[in-house]
């Protein structure tokens, strides 16, 4: 296996509090992996890690064929160098909750920008490119609208579209929909639908568990900072620990698969 993502024992904590417990998880090339999980279970700091925001305090956390955080050199293991940390990160795609693009930039420039000032893109390529991707996202007609001028769902579509400029290797979604009004949630799980027919490797913390079942290859549950169950959707497992996990889940399934 091609694996993108390869995570073994991964601990990360917040001073004295555990949020990381041991968490191994495994993305290969080509699939989507959704992460569930209730509120605090450590979902956004694992992708954090991933793209190395967070320092992985113990166990191995591989992506893209590096430690993250570490180059070998001279048979020894240093800390990246802030250059190697940009090159790491130019390859990984995220996009939040809330669409943090800016206010003052038309969802054209908004795209642009990465390319132009992280790539050194010709501004007119950068452009060119943007309004291809703005395409893709369904979205070439609003090119020069403001986020403000946008919808929710449209404002979402606009960063998958500026992720997608960096033409990054693997994408990060941390509950993409969270923030948006429920009519507007599918046009952007369509968006993330079709980039997964189109092989994007992806990692995607979402509720939508009708989402998860039907275009991840991979279902994980995070519970107090460790991957309860991989693959088995509903057979979690048992014991006072894992109480949270299951009362989330059951209001998440009554809630989305009726
Ligand atoms: N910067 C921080 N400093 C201290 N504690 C933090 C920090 N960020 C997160 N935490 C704590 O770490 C735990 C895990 O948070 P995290 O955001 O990873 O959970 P989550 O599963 O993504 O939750 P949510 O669904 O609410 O986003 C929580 O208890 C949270 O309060």
């Amino acid at each position: 296996m091609n694996a993108v993502v390869q995570a073994s024992g991964v601990r990360m904590s917040y001073g004295d509090v555990q949020v990381l417990g041991g968490v191994d998880f495994t993305v290969a090339s080509g699939e989507v992996s959704c992460i569930i999980g209730p509120s605090g279970s450590g979902k956004s700091t694992f992708l954090r890690c991933v793209n190395g925001l967070e320092p992985v305090l113990g166990g191995s956390l591989r992506v893209l064929g590096e430690e993250v955080g570490h180059s070998l050199r001279d048979g020894r293991y240093h800390p990246w160098t802030p250059k190697e940390f940009a090159a790491f990160r130019r390859n990984i795609g995220m996009v939040f909750q809330r669409f943090n693009l800016f206010a003052h930039q038309s969802a054209l420039d908004n795209v642009a920008c990465g390319p132009i000032h992280v790539l050194g893109t010709p501004p007119d390529r950068a452009r060119k490119l943007a309004m291809e991707h703005l395409d893709r996202v369904g979205l070439a007609d609003h090119a020069h609208k403001r986020p403000r001028q946008l919808s929710g769902g449209q404002q979402q579509r606009v960063a998958i579209a500026r992720a997608l400029a960096m033409n990054p290797a693997l994408m990060l979604f941390d509950e993409p929909t969270s923030a948006l009004d429920p009519e507007l949630v599918d046009e952007v799980l369509e968006v993330m639908k079709r980039l997964a027919a189109d092989g994007m490797t992806m990692i995607v913390v979402t509720h939508e568990i009708a989402f998860a079942r039907e275009v991840g290859d991979r279902l994980s549950f995070f519970a107090d900072g460790v991957v309860v169950e991989h693959d088995r959707p509903g057979a979690l497992l048992a014991g006072p620990r894992h109480d949270r996990t299951r009362a989330f889940l059951s209001s998440v399934l009554s809630s989305r698969t009726e």
